[in-house]
């Protein structure tokens, strides 16, 4: 379910109409209106509501231009759009659907039709989000996995390469975990899991940081738009903060309790283009040697991968 209200975006340039939507639904649903093309562009780019009912003739640009401009940007492109219109045009229909658009009703509207319509929509946006949700999310810690930290992780890279920004990278993995489990039990490991998981969420809570679960018992942390600097920082506290958690580790050659080794590294904030993998590549050689210098330690390098040629 969307915990709140869903949000609608009526774009209407009549009040009238406007006011008969918001009857049918603002009872179930939170709604915002436009009365212009450029209007609706502006609020749904901003607010980026869950559906859009859009009307085809608008006093500035058109719905269907509406509808194309929201479809080629990223960052819209999946809000349903169902078309509204006094126009009966099969041609008008089929342009709009072709468009993207979901769904085509015509004025005047039937109000038990057009809030089932409507629910009809909600419904399925609620279950595509769920969805979606579990295939970015690792069963066992609730955080990212790795399919959601590659993606954004790629998006990531484009971003601080076209806006000339550095992103950072942390790598994290418990020390002595096998013995951990050999020991305690995989039941016990798989929370040991969940609570470093837990612990690395709170120390990236940033909007735009993500954190995911890399492999077994290897986390990464995304930091975007972030310095070397920062990203030490942030190792060093996500480091304490766990060992701070104090969670019992008799096994642990180096310490009585649990502790995580990590490795930081920071891609070029000149926009210049690099190898994302070996960004990667660098952040693991940091963590390899963190382990090798004792672990329960950061290794933070300004190692600048090799530049490539496109
Ligand atoms: N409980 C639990 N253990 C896991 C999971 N995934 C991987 N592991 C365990 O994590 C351990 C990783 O062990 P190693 O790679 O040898 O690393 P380590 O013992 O932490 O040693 P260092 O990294 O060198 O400090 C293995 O015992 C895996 O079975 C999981 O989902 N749950």
């Amino acid at each position: 379910m969307i915990e709140e209200k869903a949000t609608i975006l009526v774009v209407d340039d009549e009040a009238m109409n406007i006011q008969i939507i918001n009857n049918a639904l603002s009872k179930d649903y939170h709604i915002l209106a436009a009365i212009s093309g450029e209007e609706a562009l502006r609020v749904a780019r901003r607010t980026k509501p869950d559906l859009i009912l859009l009307d085809i003739v608008l006093p500035d640009i058109s719905g269907h231009e509406v509808c194309r401009a929201l479809k080629n940007d990223i960052e819209t492109k999946h809000i349903p759009i169902i078309f509204v219109t006094s126009q009966n045009r099969t041609e008008d229909e089929l342009k709009g659907l072709e468009l993207g658009a979901v769904d085509y009703f015509r004025k005047p509207f039937v109000v038990p039709l057009l809030q089932v319509r409507v629910r009809n929509q909600i419904d399925l946006v609620v279950k595509t989000r769920a969805l979606e949700k579990m295939a970015w999310v690792d069963g066992l810690t609730g955080i990212s996995n790795r399919r959601h930290f590659d993606k954004k992780y790629e998006d990531a890279c484009k971003y601080a390469q076209r806006n000339k920004r550095s992103i950072c990278l942390l790598l994290i993995d418990i020390d002595y975990f096998k013995q951990y489990n050999d020991h305690y039990g995989h039941a016990k490991g798989d929370l040991v899991l969940r609570e470093v998981a837990h612990e690395l969420e709170a120390g990236a809570a940033r909007p735009l940081d993500l954190v995911a679960r890399y492999g077994g018992e290897e986390f990464v942390i995304l930091l975007t738009d972030s310095s070397e600097t920062e990203g030490a920082l942030v190792a060093e506290k996500v480091r304490e903060q766990i060992e701070m958690l104090a969670i019992p580790h008799e096994k642990s050659l180096i310490h009585q309790v649990v502790t995580v080794s990590i490795g930081v590294t920071t891609s070029p904030a000149d926009g210049v283009k690099f190898d994302h993998d070996m960004l990667l590549n660098t952040a693991d050689e940091c963590l390899y040697e963190a382990k090798a210098s004792g672990r329960n330690t950061i290794v933070s390098t300004d190692f600048r991968p090799t530049v490539t040629k496109e």
